[in-house]
């Protein structure tokens, strides 16, 4: 393949990277409204090693394990910060949508 087909190519990765970080944002905001309920901390760094490990079991290459936890670390923070945002903004007394309560 010549240039630009390899980045057509990685223009279709990635998309399915956005899709794939977006239904992860997703769980993680499912995550948030159940530690709401439970009281449980945002941050749970032995949940984060558990999240590591399975990175790095999987990693098939070319990427070294310690880059692809550095990316884990920045997608772990923006997660976190997801969660404590949305906490924020219930306790600023702002009405969350009802399908969204209702979940
Ligand atoms: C999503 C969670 O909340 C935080 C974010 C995590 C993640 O993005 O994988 C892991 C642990 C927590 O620090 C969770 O507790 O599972």
């Amino acid at each position: 393949m010549d240039i630009a087909e390899w980045r057509l190519k990685i223009d279709e990765l990635d998309r399915q990277i956005v899709a794939l970080i977006s239904e992860r944002a997703a769980a993680a905001q499912q995550i948030g409204r159940l530690k709401r309920t439970t009281s449980l901390p945002v941050y749970e760094p032995n949940r984060e090693r558990l999240v590591f490990e399975n990175v790095r079991a999987f990693n098939p290459g070319p990427l070294p394990d310690i880059e692809l936890v550095h990316i884990y670390e920045r997608i772990i923070d923006v997660m976190r910060a997801l969660q404590r945002n949305e906490l924020a903004s219930q306790k600023n007394g702002a009405e969350e949508p009802r399908e969204e309560r209702e979940k």
